[in-house]
């Protein structure tokens, strides 16, 4: 595969925070790759680096207290090689941002529609009522019932599901390359957050981007990855095609979020134990802690190196080196239903 197939290429990248109880890591020498129209979702716990993750990838990560490190490439473009003014001009035309909490990111100055306008104006010469007819179709086509009614209607007046209709309104604005969208159906009831990925496929379909989507929950993975890329404490455990992370979950910390998935008609008060201190992660693989299968070799040196078990499949897990006894894990998924019964059984 040559590296134009990719839109956005991520290599080493790692991003530390200087903070008043020391340095920490949240994010650390992570790759993965966006093809074109092609929809990559990062998932992992609370705390493991997505958001870090995504807001590194355009600048907006603070510096100090941050440092972001690797490269980043768009279309072969290096984004870590521009300055505050290119980066602003890539964030406005080739990739938007869509954020967990519509609420902090709008304006509650400015009506929804000359939020809208504004932003297509910043990008294109176009008079006010073209501005405003144009905003008025990108509402329709978000699903926002009566469009032109609402258009002069402010945040506050509308309900969650409508406020981030109206920021992903915002967000095909300029018709970008790439859409990250963080978490944007987490504070959402179910029924919307699953119209909201609905319309998510519908409008890839149409306009043709690529989508990098952040969420904890492999349900959501499900219904919109095509790629997935799973994350812990800032290192990337697994990543692969969704249908071989679904089929084929091979890191002990991917099975176990499995095991998280609601409707898999048990039950679930997430994974047994805790993140790691970001300020000091332990050697070896960082889900060693809380791994059943850890032995001595995953708790020493760093984190194991990614090793392609199939095509586009990889895992970053000891039981995958030469020499050890991959089954192990591998078979694992009956063996850690079996044996959480158990647990559960003696908890009562
Ligand atoms: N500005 C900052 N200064 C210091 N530490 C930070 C800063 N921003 C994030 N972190 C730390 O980086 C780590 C990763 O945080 P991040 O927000 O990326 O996690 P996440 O995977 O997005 O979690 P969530 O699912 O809760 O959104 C955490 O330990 C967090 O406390
Ligand atoms: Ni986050």
């Amino acid at each position: 595969m040559s590296v134009n197939d990719n839109l956005l290429e991520v290599k080493n990248l790692t991003t530390e925070f200087r903070t008043d109880n020391g340095m920490l890591t949240a994010v650390d020498a992570v790759d993965f790759s966006i093809g074109e129209g092609e929809t990559v979702c990062i998932v992992g716990e609370s705390g493991s680096g997505k958001t870090v993750a995504t807001e590194s990838i355009t600048g907006l990560v603070k510096e100090p207290p941050g440092k972001v490190s690797g490269t980043v490439e768009l279309e072969g473009k290096d984004l870590q090689s521009m300055n505050k003014k290119e980066l602003r001009q890539v964030r406005g035309d080739n990739i938007a941002h869509i954020f967990q909490n519509p609420q902090e990111a709008m304006n509650h100055c400015y009506s929804i529609g000359w939020q809208i306008t504004e932003a297509l104006q910043v990008h294109q010469d176009v008079p006010d009522d073209e501005a405003r007819k144009r905003g008025i179709d990108l509402l329709e086509r978000v699903g926002l019932a009566n469009a032109s009614a609402r258009f002069d209607d402010y945040p506050h007046e509308l309900s969650g599901g409508q406020k981030q209709r109206a920021m992903i309104a915002m967000a095909l604005v300029g018709n970008p390359d790439l859409l990250i969208a963080d978490e944007p159906t987490t504070a959402l009831d179910v029924t919307v957050q699953a119209q909201i990925l609905k319309l998510l496929n519908e409008l890839q379909e149409d306009y043709g981007m690529s989508i990098l989507f952040v969420t904890h929950d492999l349900g959501v993975v499900a219904e919109i990855a095509d790629r997935v890329v799973v994350m812990y404490a800032g290192k990337v455990m697994e990543r692969g095609d969704v249908f071989d992370i679904f089929e084929e979950p091979s890191h002990p910390y991917t099975q176990a979020l499995m095991e998280c998935i609601p409707d898999k008609g048990r039950e679930t008060d997430g994974i047994p134990g805790t993140l790691p201190n970001p300020y000091n992660t332990p050697d070896g693989c960082r889900f060693a802690p809380r791994c059943d299968h850890a032995n001595e070799d995953c708790t020493i040196g760093d984190q194991p190196e990614e090793i392609e078990i199939e095509r586009n499949h990889e895992v970053s897990c000891v039981y995958y080196q030469s020499g050890y006894d991959s089954s192990v894990v591998r078979d694992s998924e009956l063996e850690s239903d079996s044996s959480s019964t158990e647990m559960g059984a003696t908890d009562d």
